[in-house]
């Protein structure tokens, strides 16, 4: 095999694509890992030193797919010898009759993950600083906590050099031809592949655009706010305040989501579920503020600890699905090229089961959990499809 011959050619090194070599290498492919950007970086979704994991979803699916993934990320954790996760749990408040509280509580009791039900007789004394909502609901998936993100993309990809895969950075496939065996083109090279995995991130689309696959794909900026504790100590991780997401509320349509003061000291972050539409290269040039409108009255209302204007406002982006479903396919033209893309917000925490699912469908075999939430057939049947 020639030294630009591979098993698999995964393009982008995100935590999706990351862990996928991780998987391929584990099964003794020969795997090469292309991205763009020179590593680490900080363009595209995967970047940043925390990210909430939790069991706690409104679908059964995600919550049983995230059993094992517990385990596998303890497992990155040995291999690498570094500490990834932290526990904290994760509040959920919302209308105790709303659509989405009520199917958060459904799915955690459903499938048995350990909760505390939190009367509002008793809120204060737990959560202390926090002023909940007449009339919600408060529940602790206390298997929940936060992930260092940046932390774990270098553990993962640590790992997968170790286990003999070759990453190549800065180097951006300008073009791909299809067939039998893949060929990919970046501006340093020519590699071919019998199988190519496409985890593009935000630029899912612009990769896809060489095989004439379009998927429906929106890719949003998220201003990722830091706020400043009055006190400093008042919501961090050492005191054991939790992560928390707010379902239904006045301030907005989507949720809202924080984690405790923790990576920058005396700071929290706490961020809105949405954000505005952006050209992936033109990020820093969407400069909407409206989301942290939304979050500073959010936060003056319930978080009277915190000053209601950020004091650190980082970026990230979010490529959002129709259904906020990920799609974990393969092309349908084109059996020997996966897809892995939409992670829509909240696929960090499934990395290392994506991984495995999109090296399974690789390998051409049959996949751990039933992938149909995830088919790209799903798109066809709406209206504004883009396929
Ligand atoms: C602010 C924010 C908060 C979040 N919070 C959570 C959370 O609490 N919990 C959670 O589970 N998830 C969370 N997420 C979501 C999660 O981070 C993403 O779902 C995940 O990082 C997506 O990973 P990815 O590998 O698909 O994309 P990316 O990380 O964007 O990776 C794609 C990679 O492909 C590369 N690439 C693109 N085009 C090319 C090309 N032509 N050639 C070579 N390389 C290319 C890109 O440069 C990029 O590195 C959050 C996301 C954001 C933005
Ligand atoms: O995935 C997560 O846990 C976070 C918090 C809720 C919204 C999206 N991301």
């Amino acid at each position: 095999m020639a030294s630009r011959d591979f098993d698999c050619i995964v393009i982008g090194a995100g935590i999706q694509g990351s862990f996928t070599a991780y998987h391929l290498a584990k099964s003794g492919r020969k795997t090469l890992l292309l991205e763009q950007f020179v590593l680490p970086h900080s363009r595209g979704s995967s970047h940043g030193q925390t990210r909430i994991t939790r069991k706690a979803y409104e679908q059964d699916f995600y919550t049983q797919m995230m059993e094992e993934c517990y385990q596998l990320w303890a497992q990155l954790e040995k291999e690498a010898n570094v500490k990834l996760y932290r526990r904290t749990g994760l509040l959920i408040m919302g209308p105790e009759n709303g659509r989405d509280f009520l199917l958060f509580k459904n799915t955690l009791l459903k499938n048995k993950v350990p909760t505390v039900t939190l009367e509002p007789s008793e809120f204060s004394q737990h959560i202390p600083h926090v002023n909940r909502n007449p009339g919600d609901g408060a529940i602790v998936d206390t298997t929940a906590g936060v992930l260092y993100a940046d932390r774990a993309l270098k553990a993962v990809q640590g790992v997968f050099h170790r286990l003999g895969g070759v990453i190549k950075d800065g180097e951006k496939v300008i073009d791909i031809q299809t067939g039998p065996v893949v060929t990919v083109t970046t501006a340093s090279g020519v590699y071919k592949a019998k199988s190519l995995v496409i985890t593009a991130g935000p630029w899912a689309n612009r990769l896809l655009s060489h095989t004439n696959l379009q998927l429906p794909l929106q890719v949003v900026k998220i201003n990722v706010c830091y706020w400043r504790e009055k006190i400093p100590g008042t919501y961090s991780v050492t005191k054991r305040f939790p992560c928390f997401i707010q379902t239904e509320c006045k301030e907005g349509k989507y949720h809202i989501y924080g984690l405790p003061s923790n990576e920058y000291p005396g700071l929290m972050k706490v961020c809105y579920h949405m954000g505005s539409e952006t050209d992936p290269d033109e990020r820093d040039r969407q400069t909407d503020r409206w989301d942290i409108d939304i979050l500073s009255h959010y936060i003056t209302r319930c978080f009277p600890g915190l000053v209601p204007i950020p004091a650190v406002v980082e970026s990230c982006m979010y490529t959002v699905t129709p259904d906020h479903h990920f799609v974990l396919d393969r092309h349908p033209s084109h059996s020997n090229i996966i897809i892995g893309a939409g992670f829509s917000g909240h696929g960090f925490k499934f990395g290392p089961i994506v991984g495995k699912l999109l090296c399974e469908l690789t390998l051409g075999l049959v996949p751990s959990y039933d992938l149909s939430p995830f088919k790209i057939q799903r798109f066809l049947s709406q209206p504004k499809s883009a396929l």
